[in-house]
């Protein structure tokens, strides 16, 4: 009835003028977006995917049976971002700006990927490492609301059904952690849920990725922390990890549950341990569209920080096969880093085979060197200094094996023999870089190259302060949690990079996500690499700036989303179907989500 008279009132000319004015339809303007919904009253409050807190406009109000539900005046965006702004502000540690921005993402998603995107600097420190990882290590007693999905030892058989909880029909990508290796920090079982979470949080941030088609996934395999373990609080299964069998049979329970479900979307494996990563790699990247951002991606951003620092060193980027390199960690990115190493500097030419290209890499697990005599069937070496290995080498970690250098040799001994020009940390523990091996590689190197990539940062093998204090300010120095600039006591301005994979998953995400790619290639990371290493201007690298700031995350995944796509098409993994005409660029770049609030219609 009201609505009828509404309409014919409506129609008089002059009353449009009036009415218009205090603002009744003025939200839908002809070829503009609207978002559909079926959801009215607290329903839409309460729902962060549709929420816009006091900015719903007087129409919305009327449309959605908001009236009376929100305070009386219509604010714009621009004023709750000063009022959530003031609030960040006044969180006095890392963690209670933790809290206050998950529950700002819990409550209006639109806002909060806007304060995000805004105060990317700021933030991507606090949702992602390192305050991340406090959050993952305190998950349990700091938890609110949930948020993403759970598959537990407890639901064996019943994956292909729960994955219909899910209220979204529409997956883009997938983050799936086992909590087995979270960051540096070791086995936090479920906790690491807010890995997943921070990730895709930057998939969308970042990568452009829409809100509503990304999904965070724990499977709780049960966890082999005994801390967590006998915390009463502790929110995972509690009981030690599956293992063998049990386990690949569980993962590939879930893995076919969300293909039936979502057969487009990206799966990131996160944080898996050494060897089930490669194990899980392996099985899946040549049937599914997923890749491990720990092995891939951080192998993808550590390339080309190191092709970067090249130029920063006045030499070419296709000599990758002079330098020496020497890595310390043999785990899932220790390993896939040197992986994509090889894979380039057998791409460059500059090596004839894979082999040569092992050569020039050190590789060192917590036992050392990976040296002579380790070799023999991967059997603990008796022969080297200190503890033996209690496992075997794999293949992939005996391909760096150096047959003329004792095995099991601390660092410090490798630097000394190998004089690296390289230098890249993947362990996981601080003070894994000593004074001494950083010391004797800047005698013998002009501008050595230190990358503590492990994080967060108290966990990174060295700090930026003790970096450019034991080389005299000549190190190039990238790591994977943000360091502040150093200043050295002779007023040297010493310049810190962040080589973190958040530079390459987005945008590998993105482009994967435009061309419906059903495989993730090596070329997509190769590129990957050469895109961002070609970011930083000829004025930058002279400073040591490597990449541009966390910052330009948006502007540096788009650049790289565009490339993945173009590989995707030019290897044939494409699915999207392109348009006459269609510039790529351009398509990658109009998909991109924007955080800005468009008009909501009720449609039961
Ligand atoms: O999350 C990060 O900051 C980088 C990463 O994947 C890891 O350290 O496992
Ligand atoms: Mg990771």
């Amino acid at each position: 009835m009201l609505q009828r008279r509404l309409a014919a009132t409506l129609r008089s000319h002059a009353f449009k003028r009036s009415y218009s004015s205090i603002g009744v339809f003025p939200d839908l303007v002809k070829d503009k977006t609207v978002q559909i919904t079926n959801s009215r009253g607290v329903n839409v409050i309460h729902d962060p995917l549709l929420s816009k807190g006091t900015a719903f406009s007087i129409a919305e109000r009327e449309r959605l049976s908001l009236r009376g539900l929100v305070p009386p005046r219509c604010q714009e965006m621009d004023k709750q971002l000063a009022r959530v702004k003031a609030n960040l502000d006044a969180c006095e540690t890392p963690l209670s700006k933790f809290v206050f921005v998950t529950a700002l993402q819990d409550r209006n998603e639109t806002l909060f990927y806007r304060l995000l995107i805004d105060n990317l600097e700021e933030l991507a420190g606090i949702i992602y490492t390192p305050t991340v990882g406090l959050a993952c290590q305190k998950f349990h007693s700091i938890y609110r609301r949930s948020r993403g999905m759970y598959f537990s030892t407890q639901d064996r058989g019943a994956m292909s059904a729960m994955v219909y909880n899910w209220p979204q029909d529409e997956v883009d990508v997938i983050v799936v952690t086992d909590g087995s290796r979270v960051l540096g920090l070791g086995d936090l079982g479920a906790n690491g849920m807010q890995i997943p979470i921070g990730k895709l949080s930057l998939y969308v941030a970042a990568g452009g990725i829409r809100p509503k088609a990304i999904l965070p996934v724990v499977l709780d395999v049960g966890t082999n922390n005994e801390k967590l373990l006998h915390d009463p609080l502790y929110l995972g299964m509690g009981h030690p990890r599956l293992e063998s069998e049990d386990y690949y049979e569980f993962v590939d329970e879930w893995v076919n549950a969300v293909k039936a479900r979502w057969p487009n979307a990206l799966i990131q494996f996160e944080d898996f341990k050494y060897p089930h990563a490669y194990n899980l790699l392996n099985k899946y990247r040549d049937e599914i569209t997923c890749f491990n951002d720990d092995i891939q991606s951080t192998s993808a951003i550590t390339l080309a920080g190191i092709l970067a620092a090249l130029k920063a060193r006045g030499k070419k980027i296709d000599d990758l096969a002079e330098e020496r390199i020497v890595c310390v960690g043999a785990g899932s990115a220790g390993v896939g880093v040197c992986e994509g190493i090889v894979d380039c500097m057998v791409a460059q030419g500059k090596v004839r085979t894979r082999e040569e290209a092992y050569s020039r890499i050190w590789m060192l697990d917590q036992y050392g060197l990976i040296g002579n005599s380790a070799i023999a069937d991967g059997e603990p070496n008796r022969i080297g200094q200190g503890p033996n290995r209690p496992d075997k080498l794999d293949e992939r970690q005996r391909s760096y094996t150096k047959m003329d250098l004792p095995d099991r040799i601390s660092l410090e001994e490798v630097v000394e023999k190998v004089k690296p020009t390289v230098l890249l940390g993947l362990t996981g523990v601080k003070g894994a870089f000593t004074e001494k091996s950083i010391r004797t590689m800047a005698q013998h190197t002009e501008k050595p190259v230190v990358f503590p990539l492990s994080n967060p940062d108290t966990h990174a093998e060295c700090s930026a302060e003790e970096a450019f204090k034991w080389t005299n300010g000549k190190a190039i120095f990238a790591s994977g949690s943000p360091f502040k600039d150093v200043t050295l006591p002779n007023g040297q301005v010493c310049k810190t990079n962040q080589c973190n994979n958040s530079y390459s998953f987005p945008g590998l995400g993105l482009g994967i996500t435009v061309s419906r790619a059903t495989k993730v290639t090596p070329t997509m990371f190769l590129e990957t690499a050469k895109t961002i290493a070609e970011l930083a201007s000829p004025a930058q690298l002279k400073e040591g700036i490597l990449f541009p700031g966390v910052a330009q995350l948006r502007q540096v995944s788009c650049a790289v989303g565009t490339r993945v796509c173009e590989v995707a098409y030019e290897e044939g993994v494409a699915s999207a179907k392109l348009k006459e005409g269609e510039i790529l660029s351009e398509v990658v770049k109009a998909s991109m989500f924007e955080p800005e609030y468009v008009p909501l219609v009720y449609s039961p």
